[in-house]
């Protein structure tokens, strides 16, 4: 089954049913207090495990003359109603070793109860009774419905709990709680269901009924009470009730409620007259209550109250998630069949769709009969000169659900040979098959078609990477279009104040090191962004930093015209700048790494020096790519006191402009065997810098893991044990 059936059953049941979810997770958050303020009394005097029937019994019977009978509750409190010698009739909890009484019963308070009453049938009796139950039913599905979604996502039931790349914050928790609160939102519900079932009499009732045979009762042989076999060998901890007989007369006798068993016995022989097990429903019934009260168990009541709170953010997420998706719906100007060029989108999450609807803007503002449609709805475009297709790549290189039928249509639809394409694929480098879809509809439009541009692919919904393309096109097909980058790039929000510590000059590749002071309270590390705004507005520029003694750390290669660049290169010290820290998860140094492997060409190296500076004990090996020996001098004295305070294990430069041309997929070939050990053991490979020096390096390493490990290098990227920042 597509995973849009899935996603819209997921919805599907998430609108019809989320009002009343939201006040049974509300409701349930607060129920949640009660079990937890119950267990908190100081009545679990003892250690039910350790204490037989027959103890209790005794003590009981030594204190009181006249008792009615002893219950356990859920909380394992014991409570009995007794007289005492003055006749007065105790009822409540007492000390079951003891039999001291040590105070009355709790009753729920009134706001519990009035809670209770909201959350089990919305003060509506029995059709509130029933839409909860409905509902609980819904959310049952909700979380299968999820289940699916994300095994489909991750590609699988043993990657279930695979690293998750953080793309979007939303999506993010929404699949990692999702994951780790399914089994109690599960347990919840159906649990819910079952007491649902059970209040509306429609589980299977099997009751079973005692049998005495009155006539053969015996009065002897006598045996004291302790002496009872069935008292002397059952512990507290399985009883739920001991009701005592009326009178003595034989034909009164003990019950004996236990959790999966009933016995009568006989008071003075101590025989079991009659046992019936309890029945299944009964059992699954006190079960469920306790999993979906938390009764008894503090542990169990504070996961529910987590799962409550998280199904709170779970709408909230999910709904945000769908409001991004249709916020990119299109409108278009021409009909298909009058349009020249046509854009199609493939997209999960909507965000291409952002990139696409801007092209497509920038076409009509220049008077261009343009369509913007989505993959799936390909056709027999008569009048069109020119497609471009706009893709994400989603699964295992595979096509965004809109864009899922594209490959089917376009066999049966007989569309013009002289229609021109380009290709434009949306990716992320952080997955093992980088823009595989865009690649694959590429290769396949080029059997029927010509190309306008070849493929371009974006990493990372790169803007700038964007507008290159945007550039190459106009000049290929010689529309001029121009995408204002307000557009594409939200306004920064929240920029922090940082000072310019130190700057070198530039070196002979007019690459230089900048040092900012961040504030006490920036939180931030190794591997993370720097955003800046030189103009101040939308346009922004990110940087991977170092955190290098507390410090920011960047270094940058001054572009001639450069907007970044040249406004970091025109700061001076102790001069502020604004900007804003963006956390990189997904490039932070590892924690429990085996080994670490860094890669590196040119300014790529920041967030490594900030790394090793960072690092206290983890075996690290740089491979660093430069141009010349003097390219070097900038990085040569960190480096030397990485070496020598051993953070550092292996240091090695290829550079490529010297007489001996080497770069760092060469240095890495000649290491291939310990490279394949470092992926074998579980260690880590990471990549920073630009994107060709990347690709070069993963067509070597799958070379070396796969004929050293046997393995192809996706087995390792999908372990996450592949970690990249290229630009
Ligand atoms: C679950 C998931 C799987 C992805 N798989 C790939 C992939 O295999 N290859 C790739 O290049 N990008 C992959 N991506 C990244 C997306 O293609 C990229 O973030 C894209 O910009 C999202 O576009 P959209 O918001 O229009 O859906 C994946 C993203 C997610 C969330």
């Amino acid at each position: 089954m597509t995973i849009s059936i899935w996603r819209y059953s997921h919805l599907a049941l998430a609108v019809s049913s989320f009002v009343f979810i939201i006040l049974a997770s509300v409701t349930g958050i607060i129920l949640g207090f009660q079990p937890i303020s119950e267990q908190l009394q100081p009545y679990n005097t003892e250690n039910l495990n350790n204490i037989t029937v027959a103890e209790t019994i005794a003590v009981f019977k030594a204190t009181y003359p006249e008792i009615i009978d002893i219950k356990v509750d859920d909380n394992d409190f014991v409570i009995a109603s007794v007289f005492t010698e003055d006749g007065d009739n105790l009822e409540g909890y007492f000390n079951p070793k003891t039999a001291q009484f040590l105070g009355e019963e709790i009753k729920p308070s009134k706001f519990f109860q009035w809670v209770t009453s909201l959350h089990r049938s919305l003060f509506l009796k029995s059709i509130g009774r029933f839409f909860v139950g409905l509902c609980s039913f819904l959310l049952f599905l909700i979380a299968i419905t999820g289940t699916v979604l994300i095994l489909k996502r991750q590609r699988g039931i043993k990657q279930f709990f695979a690293k998750i790349v953080n793309d979007n914050f939303n999506q993010y928790w929404h699949v990692v709680l999702g994951r780790f609160l399914l089994i109690p939102i599960l347990i919840i519900t159906a649990t819910g269901v079952y007491l649902s079932l059970d209040k509306f009499q429609l589980l299977p009732e099997n009751k079973t009924e005692h049998a005495i045979d009155f006539d053969a009762i015996s009065e002897t042989p006598k045996v004291e009470l302790t002496e009872i076999e069935a008292f002397k060998n059952t512990p507290l901890s399985e009883v739920k009730a001991i009701e005592f007989p009326f009178s003595p007369d034989v034909e009164d006798y003990f019950t004996l409620t236990l959790k999966t068993k009933e016995l009568l016995i006989n008071q003075i022989t101590g025989t079991v007259l009659s046992e019936t097990k309890a029945p299944l429903v009964n059992i699954f019934t006190n079960l469920s209550l306790n999993l979906h009260t938390g009764k008894g168990s503090i542990l169990w009541s504070v996961v529910l109250i987590i799962a409550s709170i998280n199904i709170l953010f779970f709408i909230y997420s999910g709904f945000a998630m769908t409001l991004n998706r249709r916020k990119t719906r299109i409108k278009n100007k021409y009909k298909s069949d009058k349009a020249d060029i046509i854009i199609l989108v493939g997209s999960e999450n909507g965000s291409t769709f952002t990139f696409a609807n801007a092209f497509y803007k920038a076409l009509i503002s220049k008077g261009e009969k343009a369509f913007i449609t989505e993959m799936n709805n390909f056709t027999n475009f008569p009048e069109a000169k020119q497609m471009v297709i706009i893709t994400a790549t989603y699964g295992q290189g595979e096509a965004p659900t809109n864009a899922n039928q594209f490959f089917k249509k376009f066999k049966t639809e007989n569309i013009k040979d002289d229609l021109k394409f380009s290709v434009v694929g949306f990716g992320s480098l952080a997955y093992p098959d980088f823009c595989k879809f865009a690649i694959d509809v590429d290769k396949t439009l080029q059997q029927k078609h010509q190309q306008l541009l070849p493929i371009f692919t974006i990493n990372d919904k790169s803007v700038e990477a964007f507008n290159q393309w945007t550039s190459q096109w106009s000049e290929a097909s010689g529309v001029p279009v121009k995408i204002a980058e307000q557009a594409l790039t939200t306004k920064p929000k929240q920029l922090k104040k940082i000072t310019v510590l130190s700057k070198t000059k530039t070196n002979t590749d007019d690459t230089f090191l900048l040092t900012f002071k961040p504030k006490k309270h920036h939180k931030f590390t190794s591997g993370d962004l720097l955003a800046i705004y030189p103009k101040n507005d939308h346009r922004e520029r990110l940087y991977s930093i170092g955190k290098v003694n507390g410090n920011i750390q960047l270094s940058v290669k001054l572009h001639k015209n450069g907007l970044g660049s040249g406004f970091l290169f025109a700061s001076e010290v102790n001069e502020k700048i604004k900007a804003r820290l963006v956390k990189n998860s997904a490039f932070h140094f590892p924690k429990n790494a085996s080994k670490v492997i860094m890669i590196a060409n040119g300014t790529g190296v920041a967030p490594f020096l900030g790394m090793l500076n960072q690092n206290n004990n983890t075996a690290t090996h740089l491979y660093l790519g430069l141009r010349t020996e003097a390219s070097f001098h900038l990085y040569k004295n960190e480096i030397d006191g990485f070496i020598s305070s051993e953070k550092l294990s292996t240091f090695n430069l290829a550079l490529s402009r010297e007489n001996e041309k080497q770069y760092v997929q060469d240095l890495l070939l000649n290491d291939s065997e310990s490279i394949a050990k470092t992926l074998y053991g579980n260690g880590i490979i990471m990549v920073c810098g630009s994107l060709a020096m990347y690709k070069s390096v993963l067509t070597v390493l799958e070379d070396i893991v796969t004929k050293f490990n046997n393995k192809p290098l996706s087995y390792y990227q999908n372990k996450q044990q592949i970690k990249s920042d290229c630009y």
